[in-house]
């Protein structure tokens, strides 16, 4: 049995997936400058906690929905590079569900910040 890593070297790795996502998905890139816009207007347009909180909510949703996705594409492209239809319904799910999340948050930031326009 394989011996089990420290929780020091655990946190690393998890940080390294991070980095990773961050550095090499397109996606998640555009989703952390728009996380970052919508955290500038925040203050911008001085919400309250709540609202700062709904804000945060939706933007980790959609982080965590992108990096899901992305251990999707990696994991049917190791597993199936050949194209099959379940590969292919598995990245269009995961990619679904960020779709989801991402047009959710576009609802979140019209309510919160249209109307202090
Ligand atoms: N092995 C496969 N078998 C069948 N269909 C596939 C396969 N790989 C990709 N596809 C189809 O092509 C689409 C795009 O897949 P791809 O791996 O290029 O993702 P992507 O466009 O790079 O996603 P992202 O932009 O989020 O990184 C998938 O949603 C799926 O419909």
């Amino acid at each position: 049995m394989r011996k089990k890593q420290s929780l020091l070297i655990s946190v690393k790795s998890a940080f390294e997936g991070i980095y990773y996502c961050a550095t090499h998905e397109r996606n998640m890139k555009i989703h952390i400058g728009a996380g970052l816009t919508a955290g500038f207007f925040s203050w911008w347009f001085a919400l309250d906690k709540y609202e700062i909180l709904i804000l945060l909510v939706t933007i980790v949703g959609v982080l965590v929905a992108e990096m899901i996705n992305t251990v999707v594409e990696t994991l049917v492209d190791m597993i199936s590079p050949e194209r099959h239809p379940l590969a292919k319904i598995a990245k269009d799910v995961a990619a679904g569900a960020v779709l989801i999340t991402a047009t959710f948050s576009l609802v979140v930031g019209y309510m919160l910040f249209f109307s202090k326009l």
